[in-house]
């Protein structure tokens, strides 16, 4: 059987933070850390050992120097609750964990840890907590009736770094931890048995505590020679009569740590010494989680994978779990030290913030369930049409607007009518020409009148919507001054979008002006957007704000002062609400002005010969609208259009345009192409020309055109609220990313930068030392990443060997770094789904890069005979255990390379024989310059035998 580390299944649960029954919510809260300080004893007494610690209240435990260590000041640490040497057991749980334990039965996992010294008191005191939590379970269960519980228990010890199942020890010394990428870390054939009731389960504790490796040293004489985990799933359903559906699932862990020993203390030798050293290993593992954890999640790398016990615990340190953790203390002199230490281990711990939420389950048999009553009430209502509803009223309510539309039409039909009966008249000629330019014309606005952007701003650009997004994922120390030019740009950008905003509403305004005389409602509409288009002109910053042209500028006009360059962007953020709340009601207006016009579909219905109403549905766009083809083209190729949405739907409406030759207007009228819109002159004779659009015609059918006209002109304000959506969206986006960018300058500011920091690398201050401690951590972080990312091994290894710590090497590590941070999270909330595809941009997924990993792999075996000798691919193979005689031989070593990301001579070979491969060894054609921040092209840099597009293919930038 297998069993889950703290998170239940990803699929089932709905993490949305609802109200469990006990009325808790999504919860942020740091470690519960108490220390309880157990009595001298007899070993410690007969030695004549001193005390050397106090509680001197509920939450303060002192340090109190010995006469002989005259000058040492006492030394207070303060915690969540402090327990004297006079404490039972029951005051621990009652006043220390027994709220975290209990969040169990409400959905939320929970853990309590006992850490300190060797025969500090750890397992004497989960004993006490594991029995007193036991009752306090089975008495909710007896106090709440109406919900089903079900207590399942399984348990394992952690012995020199072998995972032990403690109920069944048949099943071999080492279990195996299997990586799920939903459901975390698993513990492979893991027993877990169900509690019938509170003696069960204290028999199977009892169990698990007996199988529990346990040895005498010198400091206890059944010293606890693993770690302990006992895990509780407390599964809940309200009962069946119940319409709920939802049911919660948590697990609680009992851990019970072994304790650090010194092994001159413990006298420690053999078998013993063996035990003690895995015990600290695993120990200092959990500590550097905690001190890193400390500092805040955004602190780099947390090493969980370092040891077992982390890493099955990774969701209670800093995850999706309460946690308590119980420092227990000898209060002995002999043990000052160890004690210390603990009381720092505890201090650390408090600082740790975890994220608990309520694990929802909805299981397949509630869900049906639940579906089922829903499709009968679905086929209920179905079966009873009469009775209405929401949507019905609302159906009846749209009729009536379309009612009101009909009559809206009809007026500016006749008032169309008699127009064409003026022209029928003898005035042809005069309303030809005053009417063609509706036909005519076209949004003003043109691919070379879009902003020049090369879609980087807009998050098109591959590497820069990675930057963009990877600045949400980690404390930012990029220079304030570069994200003061980003956001410079995106400023510049902001300003460029009302520009187009107010263009395309200049041309809306005229096309609605040429039939207003028709339409009331429409003038109305008109009107507002006017005033509207002021509005969001007047609210534009001033163009001195957003001047981008170069860095200096930027410094100039932004000043020293990072915080007041943070308060402008603050003052500037309801500007900007307001222009996308402009750009909102612009849309509504321009939806409504859409409904008034009356469409080709709208007929009435002695318009139409039953042939010509055949073929009014494909002919919904016709042919007199060419001229907004241009315009769409100019959308479709837009390089700032984000819209694929828009663009499928513009593309379309291309496809349904095709000219097509109508029965009805074949004699009077051809269709136009782009090229042969009429002319001025064209609209009087018209036929006189030869190859002239129209034909010659004795009765133009003005009923047609004036269809044609409306149609034109329905079709532009269609184009312009397609555009309009589209700067929305633009709009939008830009907000979010200036956000992300104030962000990064509170950040900074958080850190103690300046705008007056320095030019490019402002933050490489650290002292070498320190640097080359992050360099480390860093490219450690990195390598793991690029693993689990399936990053091609080309970029690892031309990377790895580039950047190999140089202080100036900060900003690449950074920007690599969080690169890669964004893309695991990009992968991982794409997890198995696969990607969508049909849109124009390229889709990232795990599958992706893995394909591509192989494909590039099966390129390297290739250049393995040009590159190599045999003698020394033979020696490759020799080295690397690859078979001489195998066929596949080459393929074989290719996929031992970067294969081990925790290796560090694994990682230099494979990078080295990579290198040789590409040919980019001797270092002579790598520039850093290719991984530089934006990820642009770089102009006039030497690559080594690819370009940067076939790079960035490779690492899906
Ligand atoms: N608060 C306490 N009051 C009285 N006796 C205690 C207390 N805490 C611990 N003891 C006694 O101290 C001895 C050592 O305790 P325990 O085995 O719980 O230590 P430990 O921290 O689990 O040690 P190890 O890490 O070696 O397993 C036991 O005999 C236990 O009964």
């Amino acid at each position: 059987m297998t069993v889950r580390t703290p998170t239940t299944p990803a699929a089932k649960i709905d993490r949305s933070p609802v109200s469990t029954p006990g009325g808790q919510k999504l919860r942020e809260d740091k470690i519960l850390v108490t220390v309880r300080l157990r009595p001298l004893n007899k070993r410690e007494q007969s030695s004549k050992d001193q005390i050397a610690w106090e509680c001197i209240d509920d939450n303060s435990i002192v340090y109190k120097p010995s006469p002989l260590e005259r000058g040492t000041q006492p030394t207070a640490f303060t915690f969540d609750k402090v327990f004297g040497p006079d404490c039972s057991t029951e005051s621990v749980y009652e006043d220390g964990v027994k709220n975290v334990a209990l969040s169990a039965l409400m959905g939320i996992n929970a853990t309590i840890f006992a850490y300190g010294q060797t025969s500090s008191g750890k397992t004497y005191t989960m004993k006490g907590i594991k029995e007193k939590a036991v009752t306090d379970i089975y008495m909710h269960i007896v106090n709440n009736p109406e919900r089903n519980f079900r207590v399942k228990i399984s348990g394992l010890e952690i012995y020199n770094e072998n995972v032990r199942d403690l109920l069944n020890s048949e099943s071999g010394r080492n279990l195996k931890l299997l990586d799920d990428p939903e459901r975390g870390t698993l513990v492979e054939k893991l027993v877990e048995e169900t509690a019938n009731d509170d003696q069960h389960l204290r028999h199977l504790i009892g169990v698990c505590d007996a199988q529990r490796q346990v040895g005498e040293t010198a400091l206890n004489d059944t010293s606890s020679r693993s770690h302990q985990i006992i895990r509780l799933t407390i599964e809940s359903t309200l009962r069946e009569s119940s319409d709920h559906v939802r049911s919660y699932v948590a697990i609680l862990n009992f851990v019970d740590l072994a304790g650090s020993e010194r092994a001159s203390q413990t006298n420690a030798e053999g078998v013993r010494l063996r035990e003690g050293c895995h015990i600290n290993l695993s120990l200092m593992t959990l500590t550097t989680v905690i001190r890193k954890l400390s500092v805040g999640k955004r602190s780099g790398h947390i090493p969980y994978r370092d040891s077992k016990l982390t890493r099955i615990l990774q969701h209670s340190l800093g995850g999706n779990a309460r946690t308590a953790i119980i420092c227990t203390l000898s209060p002995a002199s002999s043990h000052v030290e160890q004690s210390r230490n603990t009381l720092l281990f505890a201090t650390r711990a408090k600082e740790v913030t975890n994220n608990a939420q309520v694990n929802m389950v909805v299981s397949d048999k509630q869900l049906v369930k639940h579906l089922q009553k829903e499709v009968a009430r679905l086929e209920a209502e179905l079966r009873a049409p009469d009775s209405y509803n929401e949507k019905d009223l609302k159906i009846m309510q749209m009729e009536k607007e379309m009612e009101e539309l009909k009559r809206q039409r009809d007026l500016a039909q006749s008032q169309v009518d008699e127009l064409s009966k003026k022209l029928n008249e003898g005035q042809v000629h005069k309303h030809s020409e005053s009417h063609s330019p509706i036909a005519r014309k076209c949004l003003s606005f043109s691919a070379t009148s879009l902003p020049k952007l090369d879609g980087r701003e807009f998050g098109h650009h591959k590497g820069t919507s990675n930057t963009v997004g990877m600045r949400t994922m980690r404390q930012s120390s990029t220079a304030p001054f570069t994200l003061m030019h980003e956001i410079r740009k995106l400023e510049q950008l902001q300003e460029q979008l009302g520009d187009e905003a107010h263009r395309a509403l200049e041309v809306l305004q005229k096309e609605v002006a040429c039939h207003r005389h028709g339409n009331q409602d429409a003038a109305e509409t008109i009107a507002k957007l006017q005033a509207e288009i002021r509005e969001m002109r007047a609210i534009r910053p001033s163009p001195k704000e957003l001047e981008v042209e170069s860095v200096v500028t930027v410094n100039k006009s932004v000043g020293a002062n990072l915080k007041e360059e943070i308060t402008r962007l603050h003052s500037q953020g309801s500007t900007i609400a307001d222009l996308e709340e402009k750009l909102e009601n612009v849309q509504k207006s321009i939806d409504k002005l859409v409904m008034s016009l009356p469409t080709s579909n709208d007929q009435p219905a002695n318009d139409e010969t039953p042939k010509s109403k055949s073929v009014s549905k494909k002919k919904k766009l016709l042919p007199l609208v060419s001229s907004n083809s241009l315009n769409r083209q100019n959308f479709i190729k837009s390089p700032c259009s984000p819209l694929s949405v828009s663009r499928q739907v513009l593309s379309g409406e291309v496809e349904n345009r095709a000219p097509e030759l109508d029965d009805t207007v074949s004699n009077e009228i051809q269709p136009l192409s782009d090229k042969d819109t009429p002319t001025k002159s064209e609209g009087g004779d018209i036929s006189s020309k030869e190859n002239t659009p129209y034909r010659r015609s004795s009765s133009v059918n003005m009923r047609k055109m004036k269809r044609m006209f409306q149609n034109a002109a329905e079709e532009n304000v269609r184009s312009i609220k397609a555009y309009v959506t589209e700067l929305k969206e633009r709009v939008a986006k830009l907000q979010y990313q200036k956000q992300l960018l104030v962000l990064e300058l509170e950040a900074n500011e958080a850190a103690g930068h300046s705008l007056d920091d320095g030019e490019i690398l402002p933050e490489i201050q650290e002292s070498p030392a320190s640097w080359h401690t992050t360099f480390n951590e860093q490219r450690q972080q990195i390598i793991e990443l690029w693993d689990v990312c399936h990053v091609s091994i080309i970029h690892r290894s031309q990377f790895y060997l580039l950047f190999s710590g140089d202080q100036a090497d900060q900003i690449y590590m950074e920007v690599e770094l969080r690169r890669l941070t964004w893309l695991q999270q990009h992968l991982n909330k794409l997890g198995s789904a696969s990607p969508a595809h049909g849109g124009n941009e390229p889709t990232i997924s795990l599958s992706s890069s893995i394909r591509s990993l192989k494909r590039e792999r099966e390129f390297l075996a290739k250049r393995l005979t040009t590159r190599l000798t045999t003698e020394e691919r033979d020696a490759l193979y020799i080295k690397w255990d690859v078979p001489l005689e195998g066929k596949q031989r080459r393929m074989q070593f290719i996929n031992k390379l970067w294969t081990n990301p925790y290796d560090v001579k694994h990682v230099q070979e494979s990078a080295e024989i990579v290198a040789k491969l590409v040919g980019f060894h001797e270092g002579g054609n790598m520039s850093k310059e290719m991984f530089e921040l934006n990820f642009a092209v770089p102009s006039d840099k030497r690559h080594w035998f690819m370009d940067w597009n076939q790079i960035s293919d490779l690492l899906h930038l």
